[in-house]
């Protein structure tokens, strides 16, 4: 058997250990994984706190202010705007806020401090003047974080805790309004009773209530588990915290094992009320939360995140501006290539969908925009992100006929025939292959036009129409075979087919489709054929302003592609000389 046969890695896996060695949770039962998401969290945006501290070059004002701004459009209400005691910049960036007055009455602007006396004064005077704030102290309670960096056991951290707790109650009594928040930072490495102990007291000491409740703010600081072990932490918590309807229950999840976003979600399962996190998921490490994916998983399940993202291309270049880090063209629902398909298989797949969506619009009398979406490997229309469907589908070698004609449909308005859809992919595929490159919508054109129009020369025609159908007169070359005669028949196509055909070898017209495509002056008719002559066919595409010469052309071509056919890479220029002297013939420029 070798089918599963695998060798050990060198690498000292052995080092570390499981995180149910390192934290006990003590939850036999939990209710998380039977709930949905039905509502949105309260969202609190900290991309100007631990965004920022995370960044190489932090923002400058001019950045913040658009960051905040960004955030403020956006539907944001409650805003962690930075450390105003670790830096003059953030303390200056909230005076500013104050002083210019420049955060809405519905927005709450969110400080952030280390339990110390020295930081917490500091933070006090920098939202001197703002009406609705919450002050935001943190200190990390897991042992690692005691004994290494703090000096200290469970009982003088609990202390050191409660006693600046003290000062941000003191500081909010002469800051009228002020709400309070409590973060034990690395909270999913501290032993869960311990904090229970330490919350508990903070929601005593800062008289929590109904109208003004404590949030706890239980962060993945480090994530170190699989996201069910967090939601079970975080459903101890939420049935045990004491005075719960008083406590905002909130999280604030890292994704150092990349599982942020299912942490947050499996979280607000198991009863969290508030997610802190990032826009696009910068923050320490690998990052805090990402809110856009948060919110736009809610909206792709029918929930509404409250928050505006109906242009998340602007969202993104701000963001981008503002951390000077770029966003990943495969970032869900915000990279450049989320909604772009290559492959053949997706491709054919998205063309039907788009057809049946807009159809069942249509017949249900609804914008298709607002009509229900169930698009094969789309999750989301694009366009309620403000992406247009331009790039939906773009080919390359791996593609196969649905994608290409869609490209064609949507940038030409021409609905290739499944038959020359299915020859024209393997052209293409031939042609992507050998240059290893993506081809757009012109390139796929002008391919579609020098394979199947290029082989015959229309010199002059005219058409008759006579009791027993069309007579057509025509002047052409097939190749270099000049071809001048006459025919009857029910069409111009079968006219010419006539025309062409020899006692040994008859053309026959198989299939033919016209389609207008253009408008205006640069209105056309694109007409596709397929002639057989004995047991070979081939497809033919005549462009024109006039139907008949589309027809005529298209026909050319096919039969000239029987009886030679084209190399795919064999293209050549054919020039239409005007037909003067035929009065009743019609006057052709172009290629045929
Ligand atoms: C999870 C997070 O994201 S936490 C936020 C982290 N963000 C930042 O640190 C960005 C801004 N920070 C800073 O600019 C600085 O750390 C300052 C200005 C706040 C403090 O600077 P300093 O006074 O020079 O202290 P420094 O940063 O060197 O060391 C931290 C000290 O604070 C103590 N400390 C660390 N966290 C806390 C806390 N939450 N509450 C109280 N004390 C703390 C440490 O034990 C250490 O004390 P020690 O000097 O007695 O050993
Ligand atoms: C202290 C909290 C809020 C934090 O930033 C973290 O744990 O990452």
């Amino acid at each position: 058997m070798h089918w599963n046969r695998q060798t050990p890695s060198v690498m000292p896996s052995n080092r570390y250990r499981s995180h149910t060695d390192r934290v006990e949770i003590p939850i036999t039962e939990r209710s998380w994984p039977t709930r949905q998401l039905t509502e949105a969290p309260l969202w609190v945006p900290v991309d100007l706190r631990d965004g920022n501290q995370a960044l190489a070059e932090p923002m400058d004002p001019g950045r913040k202010r658009r960051f905040f701004e960004l955030l403020v459009a956006m539907g944001y209400k409650e805003i962690e705007v930075g450390y105003p005691s670790a830096s003059q910049t953030d303390f200056d960036f909230v005076r500013d806020l104050a002083e210019q007055d420049l955060v809405p009455d519905d927005v709450t602007i969110v400080v952030f401090t280390a339990a110390r006396t020295d930081l917490i004064e500091r933070t006090y005077e920098s939202v001197r003047g703002l009406a609705n704030v919450v002050v935001h102290m943190y200190t990390a309670t897991a042992p690692t974080w005691r004994d290494v960096v703090l000096g200290h056991d469970r009982d003088s951290l609990h202390r050191l805790i409660f006693d600046a707790a003290q000062d941000v109650a003191r500081g909010g009594d002469r800051h009228p309004g002020t709400r309070f928040e409590f973060s034990p930072e690395v909270f999913n490495l501290t032993e869960p009773d311990f904090v229970l102990q330490v919350c508990d007291s903070l929601t005593t000491l800062w008289d929590a209530s109904t109208d003004r409740p404590v949030i706890h703010n239980l962060p993945a600081t480090v994530e170190i588990s699989t996201p069910n072990a967090y939601a079970d932490q975080i459903e101890y918590m939420h049935r045990n915290l004491a005075r719960r309807d008083s406590v905002i229950l909130s999280v604030h999840p890292h994704n150092d094992r990349g599982t942020g976003v299912a942490c947050a979600e499996l979280a607000v399962l198991a009863g969290a009320q508030r997610v802190e996190g990032c826009l696009f998921g910068n923050g320490e490490r690998t990052g805090n939360v990402d809110l856009v994916t948060l919110a736009l998983n809610l909206h792709a399940q029918g929930v509404d995140p409250m928050i505006d993202f109906s242009d998340i291309d602007a969202v993104r270049r701000t963001v981008e501006y503002c951390n000077r880090i770029e966003v990943h063209p495969r970032h869900p629902y915000g990279g450049d290539l989320v909604y772009t398909a290559f492959s053949g298989t997706h491709q054919d797949a998205i063309k039907k969908g788009f057809a049946r969506h807009r159809a069942a619009a249509a017949a249900s009398r609804l914008d298709p925009d607002r009509a229900p979406w169930d698009v094969p490997y789309l999750p989301i229309d694009p366009h309620d992100v403000g992406r247009d469907y331009e790039a939906v589908i773009r080919v390359n070698s791996q593609s196969g006929k649905g994608g290409v004609a869609y490209l064609l449909q949507e940038e030409y308005g021409v609905d290739l025939p499944r038959g020359l859809q299915i020859d024209f992919a393997r052209r293409v595929q031939r042609a992507t292959d050998g240059s290893g490159t993506e081809m757009t919508a012109p390139q796929l054109w002008t391919l579609l036009q020098d394979s199947y129009s290029h082989v015959g020369t229309l010199h002059r025609w005219a058409v008759d129409h006579v009791e027993d159908g069309d007579r057509l007169r025509i002047a052409a070359t097939l190749g270099d075979t000049p071809i001048d005669g006459e025919a009857t028949a029910s069409d111009p196509a079968r006219a010419l087919a006539r025309v062409l055909s020899t006692p040994d070898a008859e053309t026959e017209v198989l299939s033919l489709t016209r389609q207008s495509i253009g408008s205006g002056r640069d209105a056309a008719t694109a007409t596709f054929v397929q002639c057989r002559v004995g047991d070979r066919t081939a497809w033919g595409v005549g462009v024109d302003r006039s139907a008949t010469g589309s027809t005529l052309r298209a026909v050319l071509a096919s039969a000239s592609r029987v009886s030679a056919p084209a190399r795919p890479d064999d293209v050549a220029e054919v020039t239409v000389r005007c037909g003067k002297d035929l009065p009743d013939g019609t006057v052709d420029t172009g290629r045929a």
